[in-house]
């Protein structure tokens, strides 16, 4: 039975949860359960706090794992990085992890040195630090890392920054090119077999997260313009084509990147296609 570990609170929970139920697996009902079976997929879920998962997933005691890439580079048991491995990027839970510190002036990279400095993901930020040449006292928090400069434990902080609004409410800026780029991802542990299990449940994700950012596009065409709206919406293999009861028109099928698609609709109507319709496409397999 495949062993699966999903982040049971926090900022990526609710996503990696409706991911999974899309993709087919049962999830929990009740908020506190910490475990569910899914007999008939031959998985069982553990739900874990995000700072733990990569640990469970490094032991090799759990097969797979949900979790944040900045939690994932944290958790690693060397200098070299993580001891776990992405084998899929989810597209949700986008954030940066960035150096930050009060307003009013130009921090550079360099002001580092020296300074306390607060963070919740102490591995990343000495491993950076270290990358950099540069020598700091960094402070491990828990959690609201943002207050503790005007508490007087720390200089500057390093720490996770979505909309950037928790960094405004305390007055802090970021600086320096950001640590890490994250977003939640699929890992399992560095150098681990890929069994056909841990290859089946990646698949069924994959086709969730490809369905989130493509869309089917239909449209009719007129047959002597095709090659051209071949080349504006040339599918994933290629278009489907199909032939309409008037003989000078076909009518068009091929899906299209979600960020792309009303600037292609444009260009399909600029060109002379009719009835061009977008329709979501719930999952897929590739
Ligand atoms: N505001 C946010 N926007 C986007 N991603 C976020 C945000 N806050 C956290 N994350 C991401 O979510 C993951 C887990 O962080 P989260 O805050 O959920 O865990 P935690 O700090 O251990 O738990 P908690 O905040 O519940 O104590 C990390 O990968 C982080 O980058
Ligand atoms: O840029 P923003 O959109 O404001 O989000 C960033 C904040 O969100 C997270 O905090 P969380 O709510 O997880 O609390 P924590 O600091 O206790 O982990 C993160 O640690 C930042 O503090
Ligand atoms: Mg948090």
């Amino acid at each position: 039975m495949l062993r699966v570990a999903v982040p049971n609170k926090g900022a990526l929970a609710e996503r990696a949860s409706a991911m999974l139920t899309e993709a087919g697996y049962r999830q929990r009902h009740e908020p506190r359960d910490l475990t569910v079976l899914d007999p008939n997929n031959d998985v069982e879920f553990f739900f874990l706090r995000p700072k733990d998962i990569a640990i469970y997933v490094a032991s090799g005691d759990l097969d797979l794992g949900i979790t944040g890439r900045d939690l994932a580079a944290d958790s690693g048991a060397d200098d070299n990085g993580s001891s776990v491995e992405e084998l899929l990027a989810l597209g949700f839970g986008g954030s940066t992890f960035r150096y930050a510190g009060p307003k009013g002036t130009d921090w550079q990279i360099s002001d580092l040195e020296g300074k306390r400095l607060a963070t919740a993901y102490p591995k990343l930020v000495n491993r950076d630090l270290k990358a950099k040449g540069i020598s700091a006292q960094v402070i491990r928090l828990d959690g609201a890392v943002e207050i503790s400069i005007q508490l007087g434990v720390a200089d500057l902080i390093a720490d996770v920054v979505g909309s950037g609004r928790t960094l405004r409410q305390h007055d802090l800026v970021p600086f320096g090119e950001p640590i890490c780029e994250s977003e939640a991802v699929l890992v399992h542990r560095t150098g681990s077999d890929l069994t056909a299990a841990k290859k089946q449940l990646t698949a069924r994700l994959q086709g969730v997260v490809f369905a989130q950012q493509y869309l089917m596009l239909d449209y009719d065409c007129p047959r002597s313009l095709l090659d051209k709206a071949i080349s504006l919406t040339p599918g994933l293999e290629s278009p489907t084509v199909a032939p309409l009861a008037d003989d000078n028109w076909v009518a068009v099928r091929a899906m299209v990147s979600r960020k792309e698609a009303n600037q292609v609709m444009d260009e399909l109507a600029a060109i002379g296609a009719k009835a061009v319709l977008a329709s979501d496409i719930r999952f897929c397999r590739l």
